[in-house]
């Protein structure tokens, strides 16, 4: 099964269908004003690519039309436009002879170029240099010439035998050793083919033992994963552009050639000159490369061979030709269908060695050779609707890329190793001999430890800077000490306020008040509030213990410095402060004294929900055997139904249908169990807005427990005496609604004002005008 080239997925094809479109007559006509437009923007695309060129990806196949030169140029049938892309045909009826469909007698083509009356040199500019360019990056290259027989396809291609006449093959290798040469970075290695496709069979032009009769190297192509390849097929490595062109013409003179009445010298035969090349740095030997390769064919004529007057061989020959053309025609037309999954590629050699250098991934360029005389008109008609076509197919140019993974690492390990040579030079010349730029050993790593401890000691003024991994670990043995720091504070607030690790202190005041609250019919939704309840008081002491790991670090204590809310000369407050009960001894405490008349609430509300939840699923079980019987009862009367219906019915006067007394006693009891269930739902309901009203309740009651719980527990607790002393006059505020942290700035705040009264009782700290003035943001509070 021969895949879609160029297609790997389906995906990719469909993509490929959205850019694709045959091209219209009005979409050629739009054409020039989108490159026009092009042409100001710039290279959209050039970005992908190291340095922009003509060739981008998703793209047409570009065809260039090559006018033979003729001085009986038909110029009333062949008219070109101003733009140097359009031609037209026009074709008087009479003139036709019926050969082509009479009903029109004008035709218009777009091209990528027309080169007329264009020298070899301006032809590979505008043919072929991009695209050698290209190949030179990694992106295989097409260009193919196609035509009748003598309008110029080897001309075009090879060239004649004077120098400024040679053709593109010459041209081409120049251009590869050329920046072979102008690169020496890169070692770039060239190397021929020369295959020739002559009456179905294919033929090594460079192997050896050749000359027609001995044509029988069984030569095969072959699809392999790289692509299409020749088995047999002598490939030659050039080290000169001089070796190639030799090689060149070696092949030149072992080409089929076979008499024509058109043409003596015509060629009966494909030939396809292929030039590879294998590109990577030298600096980074092995690292990256990029391997491409440069197809450049040569057709057979194209023109109506059955009609060309030969036998024998030659009409052998012509079969062949014509064949191959036409198949490979097919596989333009499959090509620029994006709908095609099918390439039929080897349904002839030709097309099969083709296979990977039309459209896909590499870049392709046609040129078309017509004859401009009104003679050739036809066939120059032909050859133009092939060059249309042509055009229809996309491809979308991928760069070769080649890299080793194994010799890649080998290389970069040379780098390192080199790189590292050159900084202990270069340390060298600074004097700097103990620099190592090796992974730290052990021993160092320690050196370093103490030499960060010894700084924080203030032991030593500086850490000498010596390379990036001394750096590195410099930091890492601050973060090191930071995360001990903070694992001691923790450690010792915990021990301090007598709490387990998160999850003990989850557990511990979890059973607190999960006792309190513990459904105990156990459902999942009851639970989660509880858990959620459990989860507030814990959250709150988490909270804490959190904030206060954060202010110790804040001002710098080590995990020996005193927690921050200390009064050294209060010792009665520090004692309340250093030594509270649990949170879970507190709670049982506050149930039993302050918190009693909530608690009570909460137990009384909790046990009328507790009582509901239980009547609605007694009365959930109750609707479900319900349930259950009215499906049983139905069953049965299904089942005397079916029975009735197979037995036959029996219907009284007025048509009613009589049954027995049993499946009338059973329709009675499925009525009553149906009002039974409808009562009970109604039931159900009620009781479920009870529930939830009821829960609402429990859950309020829940919050104002822990909420008074924490207050009572600040201000039993956690506030100092004198602070409490300085909220109670007025009794406004409720020291407890205070959150702690605005409690401890009024405690600051109070030792600022004993400092103030110190300070204006002082003489001459406060001038005169300032006495018996209190100071003005007493005002403010
Ligand atoms: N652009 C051109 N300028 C000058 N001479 C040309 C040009 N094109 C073709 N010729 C000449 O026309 C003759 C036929 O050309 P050529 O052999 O290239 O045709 P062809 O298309 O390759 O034919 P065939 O199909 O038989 O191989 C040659 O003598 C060639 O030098």
């Amino acid at each position: 099964m021969e895949e879609r080239r160029g297609s790997p997925s389906k995906t990719k094809t469909n993509s490929r269908a959205s850019a694709i479109s045959r091209r219209s007559q009005a979409q050629e006509e739009e054409e020039e004003e989108e490159e026009e437009e092009e042409e100001e923007e710039g290279d959209s695309n050039s970005s992908l690519f190291p340095d922009s060129d003509s060739f981008r990806p998703i793209k047409p196949i570009q065809a260039f039309v090559r006018v033979k030169p003729t001085a009986h140029f038909a110029q009333d049938m062949i008219k070109f436009g101003t733009d140097d892309k359009s031609i037209s045909i026009h074709i008087e009826k009479d003139a036709r002879g019926g050969i082509v469909n009479n009903s029109s007698t004008d035709w218009s083509f777009r091209m990528d170029g027309l080169l007329h009356n264009t020298s070899q040199d301006k032809v590979y500019e505008a043919v072929a240099r991009d695209l050698v360019a290209a190949a030179l990056r990694g992106y295989n290259g097409t260009i193919m010439c196609y035509g009748q027989t003598g309008a110029g396809k080897t001309y075009t291609m090879t060239g004649a035998t004077e120098y400024e006449h040679r053709g593109i093959i010459p041209r081409a290798i120049q251009q590869v050793f050329q920046a072979a040469e102008e690169s020496p970075g890169l070692s770039i290695t060239v190397l021929i083919s020369y295959l020739e496709v002559y009456n179905e069979a294919l033929f090594d032009l460079l192997g050896p033992g050749l000359g027609r009769g001995s044509r029988n190297t069984p030569l095969a192509v072959l699809d392999s994963p790289q692509g299409v390849c020749v088995r047999g097929l002598s490939i030659h490595p050039v080290s000169h552009e001089k070796e190639a062109l030799n090689l060149l013409s070696e092949g030149g003179t072992n080409r089929a050639i076979a008499e024509h009445t058109l043409n003596k010298n015509s060629s009966r035969s494909h030939c396809i000159f292929t030039i590879y090349i294998e590109c990577h740095s030298r600096v980074y030997r092995n690292l990256k490369g990029i391997k491409s390769k440069i197809t450049l064919i040569d057709l057979a004529g194209s023109e109506r061979l059955s009609e060309i007057p030969s036998a024998g061989h030659i009409r052998k020959e012509n079969s062949y030709i014509n064949r191959s053309l036409t198949f490979l025609e097919q596989i333009i037309l499959a090509l620029a269908d994006p709908w095609r999954d099918h390439i039929p590629f080897r349904q002839s050699k030709l097309t099969h060695v083709l296979k990977d250098s039309l459209g896909g991934n590499c870049n392709t360029v046609l040129v078309t050779n017509i004859c401009g005389e009104a003679a050739h008109v036809e066939e120059t008609l032909s050859s133009l609707r092939f060059a249309t076509r042509m055009r229809w197919i996309m491809a979308e140019p991928v760069a070769n890329v080649t890299f080793e993974r194994e010799v890649s690492v080998k290389a970069l390990e040379e780098e390192i190793d080199l790189l590292k040579r050159e900084l202990t030079m270069k340390d060298m010349f600074k004097n700097r001999s103990v620099v190592t730029y090796s992974p730290l050993t052990g021993a160092q790593r320690a050196a370093i430890k103490s030499q960060v401890h010894k700084y924080l000691r203030g032991a030593i003024e500086e850490i000498d800077i010596v390379n990036i991994r001394q750096i590195q670990e410099v930091f890492k043995q601050f973060k090191a000490i930071i995360s001990q720091q903070e694992k001691d504070i923790e450690a010792k607030l915990r021990s301090k306020y007598l709490l387990g690790d998160r999850g003990e202190s989850k557990a511990d005041v979890g059973s607190e008040v999960g006792e309190e609250v513990e459904d105990e019919e156990k459902e999942d939704k009851e639970k989660k509030k509880d858990k959620a309840g459990v989860a507030d008081l814990d959250a709150g002491l988490v909270q804490e213990v959190e904030k206060l790991q954060k202010e110790a670090l804040e001002t710098g204590t080590s995990s020996s410095s005193p927690v921050p809310g200390e009064k050294k000369e209060d010792k009665k407050s520090e004692e309340q402060i250093n030594f509270p009960p649990s949170k879970a001894e507190a709670f049982e405490l506050f149930k039993q004294e302050a918190g009693r008349e909530i608690s009570r609430i909460f137990k009384e509300n909790k046990s009328i929900l507790l009582a509901r939840k239980r009547s609605s699923n007694s009365l959930a079980r109750r609707i479900n055997d319900i349930k259950r019987e009215m499906e049983g009862v139905r069953e049965t009367l299904e089942g005397k139904k079916r029975k009735r219906w197979q037995e036959g019915e029996y219907t009284d006067e007025e048509g009613q249908v009589i049954i027995d007394e049993k499946e009338f006693s059973l329709i009675l009891k499925l009525k009553e169990l149906k009002e039974e269930h409808r009562a009970g739902y109604a039931e159900l309901q009620d009781l479920k807005a009870e529930i939830q009203h009821c829960q609402q309740l429990v859950d309020k009651c829940r919050k104002r427990l822990i909420s008074e719980f924490e207050i009572w527990y600040n201000e039993s607790f956690r506030i100092p005496e004198d602070v409490l002393e300085a909220l109670r006059p007025g009794g406004s505020i409720r020291p407890g609604m205070i959150p702690m942290n605005r409690v401890m700035c009024l405690q600051t705040f109070d030792r600022t004002m004993l400092a103030l009264q110190k300070m204006r009782r002082k003489r001459g700290i406060v001038g005169a005008a300032g006495k018996n003035k209190p100071p003005s943001f007493l005002r403010i509070l």
